[in-house]
């Protein structure tokens, strides 16, 4: 396993969440269901199951995030979703996600909870702007477009600052599991966290309380809108496309 940060696993106490119980963030769309965890595709096989919860030797340094860590949490303290009323901000009448307290950098601000599915055709929705690769050489990702947590609502930072302040970032968080003797074991999750000071400490400052807390999308996110904009005849998603690449 990964070498364990002290405060990553001083308190172990697993979490029974209850999806229905559970109360929806301010904001919430409510069009898209919140989770409390992964769902799984018919498509996803044992064997892919399994493997999430193999580690490899790429992974030693990845965070062990324990079920007590304050970012799991229903819904998340530390983050809040808003409607965007700026008009300036080129996801104006969308959501974004907001610090909703200060956030030191390397902090988990969320899990990017969705629907994980395999990477073939047929179980992959071309038009989802919220799938993210979970592991390609396993071969699966999650998309969050019809279910999913404040995660989803983290926007892309081109256009809106000048670099993102947050990142998706491979992890492993504690889950449990009736068939191991402790009752718990470590599975693999793509999680949003504050972007690291960096060497001259420059983002030391981490993520402001009301902030937004920017991502990136990465460029292909974008050239891929931009061509699916081209082929739909869609002028609106093409300009902001645009926008995006040229930030
Ligand atoms: C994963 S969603 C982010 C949350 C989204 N704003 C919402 O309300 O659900 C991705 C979509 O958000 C919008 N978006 C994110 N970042 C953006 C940016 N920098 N400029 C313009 N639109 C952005 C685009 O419509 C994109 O397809």
């Amino acid at each position: 396993m990964p070498s364990k940060s002290k405060a990553d696993v001083a308190a172990f106490a697993p979490q029974k969440l209850d999806c229905a119980t559970a109360p929806l963030p301010k904001d919430w769309p409510e069009d898209v269901t919140y989770l409390t965890d992964h769902t799984y595709s018919a498509a996803v096989t044992a064997d892919q199951r399994t493997a999430l919860s193999r580690t490899g030797s790429d992974d030693a340094t990845w965070s062990q995030i324990a079920a007590s860590n304050e970012a799991l949490i229903l819904p998340n303290p530390l983050v809040e979703i808003r409607v965007i009323t700026d008009e300036t901000h080129p996801a104006c009448g969308q959501r974004g996600l907001f610090a909703a307290q200060h956030l030191a950098p390397d902090r988990l601000i969320c899990m990017y909870l969705g629907h994980v599915h395999n990477n073939s055709l047929s179980d992959t929705d071309p038009h989802s702007d919220y799938d993210l690769s979970l592991d390609r050489e396993i071969g699966l990702s999650v998309d969050a477009v019809r279910s999913g947590n404040e995660s989803r609502c983290a926007n892309d930072y081109r256009g809106i600052a000048e670099r993102p302040n947050a990142e998706f970032r491979d992890c492993y968080i504690q889950v449990v599991c009736a068939k191991r003797k402790d009752g718990m074991k470590w599975e693999r999750r793509v999680g949003i966290f504050v972007l690291s000071a960096g060497k001259a400490g420059k983002r030391k400052g981490g993520i402001k309380d009301g902030e937004e807390v920017l991502v990136s999308y990465g460029k292909g996110f974008w050239e891929g809108r931009k061509m699916m904009a081209t082929f739909r005849k869609d002028e609106v998603m093409l300009k902001t496309a645009q926008l995006a690449l040229n930030a």
